[in-house]
């Protein structure tokens, strides 16, 4: 379980999340939404350690995350993060072995055990043909997927994830939600997408201006009234026809009212 007590986090001086009390569960999936600018980010950068806390407490299985060795914290909590930036040129098959770095000692050799995991990762991801080649000659989509497959054999019981889904064409968006949530691991997830979101959360937690606004399942979060307040657009709400989750249609600004007199 992560829980996060009254935390509050700052960047160049200013407050950007605002005293956020919450938890993620054993084996839940948690969707993080919120609009642009809203602190999610900023939020998971504190959960997985680029950022300290202004002020409240985090704490991974009862433990304040400050004290855990950043090493012992990369072995339960794996990361996929918006930046990647990479300094070196590096070949697929070594961007995944970096998700073994955790479970080995300083220069100690990859084992055919890793070797084992980094191939079946990529498998998952569907990029096993890609093994060879350099990471940079990637399309977007193909490097968030090999992030993921980094992730996959990191094989850690948490996940934070900013936005993973965000360059990946539709079938494969499904794809990686539907291997994420299939691992049975605790994952925290940052989505853009609130229909995927609908569909694959067990709970919303909900930011505006760097407060925790709502925190529910999505039936009960993703309201008209909280989309409205939230993304200032006008939407509808039903419940899907085959798996009962809530499906928002959005009403384009312009046409808002047109076909609802
Ligand atoms: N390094 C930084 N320096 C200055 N301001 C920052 C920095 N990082 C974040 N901020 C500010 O903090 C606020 C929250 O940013 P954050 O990236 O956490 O939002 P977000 O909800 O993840 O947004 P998005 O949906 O656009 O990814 C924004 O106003 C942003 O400008």
């Amino acid at each position: 379980m992560i829980k996060l007590e009254e935390l509050s986090t700052a960047v160049g001086g200013k407050t950007i999340v605002q005293q956020v009390t919450a938890s993620v569960n054993k084996g839940e999936f948690v969707g993080l939404v919120g609009s642009n600018g809203s602190g999610k980010s900023t939020l998971l950068k504190t959960i997985y350690r680029v950022l300290k806390p202004q002020a409240g407490l985090i704490t991974l299985e009862g433990e304040a995350l400050s004290r855990i060795p950043l090493k012992e914290t990369a072995k339960k909590m794996a990361v996929v993060s918006q930046e990647a930036p990479l300094l070196f040129e590096f070949k697929v098959r070594e961007i995944v072995h970096m998700g073994r770095f955790p479970h080995k000692r300083l220069l100690e050799p990859d084992t055919p055990a890793d070797e084992e995991m980094v191939q079946q990762a990529l498998q998952q991801v569907g990029l096993q043909d890609k093994l060879d080649e350099p990471y940079s000659g990637l399309s977007g989509g193909e490097k968030q997927r090999v992030q993921i497959a980094r992730v996959l054999a990191q094989g850690a019981d948490y996940l934070i994830l900013d936005e993973p889904t965000n360059h990946l064409d539709i079938h494969h968006q499904l794809h990686i939600l539907e291997l994420v949530k299939s691992l049975e691991v605790t994952v925290l997830a940052a989505l853009h997408d609130l229909n995927l979101a609908a569909m694959y959360c067990d709970r919303l937690l909900v930011m505006k201006e760097g407060n925790l606004v709502a925190d529910g399942t999505p039936e009960e979060v993703l309201t008209p009234s909280l989309l409205a307040e939230i993304f200032q657009v006008q939407a509808e709400v039903r419940p899907h026809p085959v798996f009962n989750k809530p499906v928002i249609t959005f009403f384009p600004t312009e046409t808002r009212g047109r076909n609802h007199k």
